[in-house]
């Protein structure tokens, strides 16, 4: 089928003509005849506007026949050429200016899976004048990002996304090239690098591993300060500082303890991103609301410059001290390989210093707020569960015992505790839709003919509640993932899951990621047991975002033996 759109491309379509030019002169010019009679009334059309000239209405029906005609030729140059044999893409009738916008509500992960309830796993709908692709259903994930994985890796080129590190992300910029394919290239080589160096106090295991266990015990910690002092915290406030600390060291080699201004200004904004960064901001689609006062734009726009003289204050350091012979984190393996021009033996890519040092914004960026917020859902649902945190315990206690730390290896004999964080994951999906995508060529997806260049949504959210994937989708148990007797987690029920992505653009940090939900949930849940506040009622309800949070909650906790201390 995508070489029958390559031949029509090919065969039917001169060098400049953009894709539905010819269908909408089909649609709005029938036949040679048409043209002439369009001409007259043209004339007719400015006759009738003179004559109104004199009457008071006048200035009105002129912008209304002004606005009128701007709408009709923006929503023409819109329209797609199909190739014979193609089926249009569905989606609900977008209203002029401003498209569907209004059917999104506050929750577009709910009102697109309601959508495709009607117009199936490939549909269209409008934001602003913007045509966008939704894709829903595990299979067409699949087929679109694994199978199809070239032509929907791109990244639309989004208002919103410029702002991010100045233009200059990887993640985010519309880069979708070789460019992009080496910097993620190193990005995956420097992670990989520095999640697997070894310990060295420990022979059986890694640096990261390390620093996260001290990180987690650092936490319980100040857990218990809290609960001495005010018999309370909020959990959400003090994850963070942990779990960006893990991320710090191994870009830059720092960590902060939990009080620290500089760190809490950077962490604490991520709420803001994500709601401006989230899938479907009108900003991207409207153009004029990048010009009107807008609140939130501006406060985005102070967050990335925030955000970005934080981490240029660790490059400049890190290239003052910077030695080839001794090199101590991320960010001096970036610099090392700006130096030597060495960027890959696979591609003759060449990169700009700024490309490959500004990476590590890349990775620090998505390094704590993911986690951070799958830490704090797991708090809510394990006190919202109190049974299930109770049997997590049980298990915990049988396979380590309260000698010893959890280590990653232990995973394999933690089977429940395995179940509970993917039922996490699947049951909140936080993040509703992978950051957005855009296809690199025209390409046929379910029948559909797919035109290059339109941004494309991956709806997570509605796979995980899918009722054709998923029995009673919206209970929470994590038992649908374990075996008959409950001794090991089923594999194919893991990979139905979606939160990383899939394909070319699935997640970089996925590893570290799950190492690290996995090791600070065991660590806590071992020495500590969490609740609700007596009387204190749990809002679970998602706010939506590039991330989802739940409404910011205080608990309360105990310790469940006296702390350990090696
Ligand atoms: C539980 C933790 C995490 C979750 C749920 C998560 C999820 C995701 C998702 C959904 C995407 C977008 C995929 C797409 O666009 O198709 C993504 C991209 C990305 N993630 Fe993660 N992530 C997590 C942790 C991390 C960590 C720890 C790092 C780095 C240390 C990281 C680095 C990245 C980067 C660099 C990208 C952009 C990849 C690209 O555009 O090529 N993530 N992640």
């Amino acid at each position: 089928m995508r070489q029958e759109v390559q031949q029509w491309r090919e065969a039917g379509r001169p060098n400049n003509e953009v894709p539905g030019s010819r269908q909408r002169s089909i649609q709005t010019d029938p036949g040679q005849g048409r043209q002439q009679g369009s001409q007259t009334k043209m004339t007719s059309w400015i006759g009738l506007i003179a004559d109104m000239m004199d009457n008071s209405t006048t200035t009105e029906v002129l912008v209304a026949s002004i606005v009128f005609a701007i709408v009709f030729l923006v929503i023409r140059s819109q329209r797609v050429k199909l190739p014979p044999g193609t089926k249009k893409l569905p989606g609900p009738m977008p209203y002029p200016v401003i498209g569907n916008l209004l059917s999104l509500s506050k929750n577009p992960h709910l009102s697109l899976t309601k959508m495709s309830e009607t117009y199936g796993d490939v549909f269209q709908i409008q934001i602003g004048t913007k045509p966008m692709l939704v894709l829903s259903g595990l299979e067409t994930l699949r087929q679109a990002l694994i199978r199809q994985s070239d032509e929907f890796a791109g990244r639309p080129d989004l208002f919103t996304f410029r702002l991010v590190g100045d233009g200059q992300s990887m993640t985010f910029s519309s880069d979708s090239g070789e460019v992009w394919r080496a910097r993620r290239r190193l990005a995956q080589n420097a992670l990989k690098t520095f999640a697997t160096s070894p310990s060295p106090t420990s022979s059986n295991s890694c640096l990261v591993e390390e620093n996260i266990i001290t990180e987690a015990e650092y936490l319980i910690r100040k857990f218990k300060e809290l609960i001495d002092d005010k018999g309370e915290f909020d959990p959400y406030r003090y994850v963070v500082v942990s779990v960006a600390n893990v991320i710090c060291g191994m870009c830059f080699g720092k960590r902060y303890n939990h009080d620290d201004e500089e760190l809490l200004n950077v962490v604490n904004l991520t709420d803001e991103f994500g709601a401006a960064a989230a899938s479907g901001n009108p900003a991207d689609f409207i153009p004029i609301l990048q010009y009107l006062p807008n609140s939130s734009m501006k406060a985005f726009k102070e967050i990335n410059q925030k955000f970005l003289a934080f981490m240029q204050k660790f490059t400049k350091e890190h290239y003052k001290t910077f030695d080839k012979n001794h090199i101590r984190d991320i960010t001096d393996s970036l610099i090392q390989h700006s130096q030597e021009k060495r960027v890959d033996e696979n591609s003759n890519i060449q990169l700009s210093n700024e490309k490959i040092v500004n990476i590590v914004n890349d990775l620090f960026g998505a390094g704590f707020d993911t986690i951070t917020t799958a830490l704090s859902w797991s708090l809510m649902y394990l006190v919202a569960h109190p049974n299930i945190q109770q049997r997590i315990q049980d298990e915990l206690d049988q396979v380590i015992g309260r000698e010893r730390r959890p280590r990653l290896s232990d995973r394999a004999q933690l089977p429940y505790t395995e179940a509970f964080i993917l039922e996490m994951f699947r049951h909140s999906s936080f993040m509703p839709f992978t950051i957005p995508h855009c296809t690199t060529k025209d390409t046929m997806l379910n029948g559909y003919f797919i035109p290059k260049g339109i941004c494309v949504l991956i709806n997570q959210w509605q796979v995980n509640h899918d009722p054709n994937l998923w029995q009673d989708p919206f209970k929470f148990c994590p038992e649908r993932f374990l075996n008959n007797d409950g001794t090991m987690v089923n594999k194919t029920e893991m990979e139905k899951v979606m939160i990383f992505g899939l394909g070319k653009r699935r997640c970089v940090g996925e590893a570290i990621g799950r190492m690290e939900v996995f090791l600070f949930l065991t660590t806590m849940l071992q020495q500590m047991q969490f609740f609700k506040q007596d009387g204190e009622k749990l809002d679970m309800s998602p706010q939506y975002g590039l991330t989802m949070k739940h409404k910011r909650c205080h608990l309360t906790a105990k310790l469940r033996f006296a702390l350990l201390t090696n």
